[in-house]
């Protein structure tokens, strides 16, 4: 569905990602971990056309995103901080996002209703709290009814019963054989959601596993334990680990 090949891009002299090659197909949901600076967002906006790559592809169902943005319709994305034109009331952003997208057709208000968002629909954006704004974003990244969804960091700032009803809501989007591709420092919240891990350190690729795999292979039921275990055990990380070329001399 998605595949990126040797992916690179650099901030001044800070490389950000570093040739990054990956796949990403229907029905998995990827954790995309990692140290914070380790390039994740940059992943992100790569292959939503945010950021423009020094060099390597993106094709998205074997097209080049540099072709167009029409494939951008096929993405749901919740950023991990949501910025709207303060003065809009919540109704007038789920409207204005209708009229871009062209109409009302195979909508998603599934979250729109659970998180009990029409009592608020003449709020302003301004005047709502952290984890409501987050809430306007979950919706709206849901809303169209994409084949992928990108969420970066969804659950954080969510109360523990908003948390919850979204992760039920990735989970059945997941079921529907959509591709999920979500990070969160919060390793309990991807213990739920995650079919395989992608992990980055330093702008690279380190592993890309099935989360069944790596528990397996590490006889840990957690999913922080168990890549803790394999970036941390000499053993695991000699097999399994990308190592950077100037450390295996
Ligand atoms: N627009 C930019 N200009 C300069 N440097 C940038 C820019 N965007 C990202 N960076 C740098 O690129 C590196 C990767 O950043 P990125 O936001 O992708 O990391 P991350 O893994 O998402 O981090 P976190 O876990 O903290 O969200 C960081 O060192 C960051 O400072």
């Amino acid at each position: 569905m998605i595949d990126v090949t040797h992916l690179c891009k650099a901030f001044g002299s800070l490389q950000a990602l570093d040739d990054l090659t990956v796949s990403l197909r229907a029905g998995q949901s990827v954790s995309l971990i990692g140290p914070n600076g380790s390039g994740k967002t940059t992943f992100i906006k790569c292959l939503l056309g945010m950021v423009v790559p020094d060099s390597g592809e993106i094709l998205f169902q074997g097209e080049n995103i540099r072709n167009g943005w029409a494939y951008r319709n096929a993405i749901g994305y919740m950023p991990q901080i949501g910025r709207y034109p303060d003065n809009m009331k919540i109704r007038q952003v789920f409207d204005m996002m209708k009229d871009l997208r062209n109409g009302s057709r195979n909508l998603d208000e599934d979250l729109i209703e659970a998180f009990e968002l029409p009592n608020l629909y003449n709020k302003t954006m301004q005047s709502l709290s952290g984890g409501t704004r987050q809430k306007v974003s979950a919706c709206l990244a849901f809303l169209f009814n994409p084949q992928v969804l990108i969420l970066d960091e969804p659950t954080a700032g969510l109360d523990p019963v908003a948390a919850e009803i979204l992760k039920e809501k990735i989970l059945l989007e997941k079921r529907k054989g959509k591709l999920i591709l979500l990070t969160s420092h919060i390793m309990s919240d991807l213990d739920e959601l995650t079919t395989d891990v992608m992990y980055l350190q330093d702008g690279k690729l380190q592993f890309f596993k099935e989360v069944h795999w790596l528990k397996r292979l590490t006889g840990e039921e957690k999913l922080g334990k168990a890549i803790a275990q394999v970036m941390t055990s000499r053993r695991f990380r000699a097999e399994y680990v990308a190592e950077p070329e100037y450390s295996k001399s």
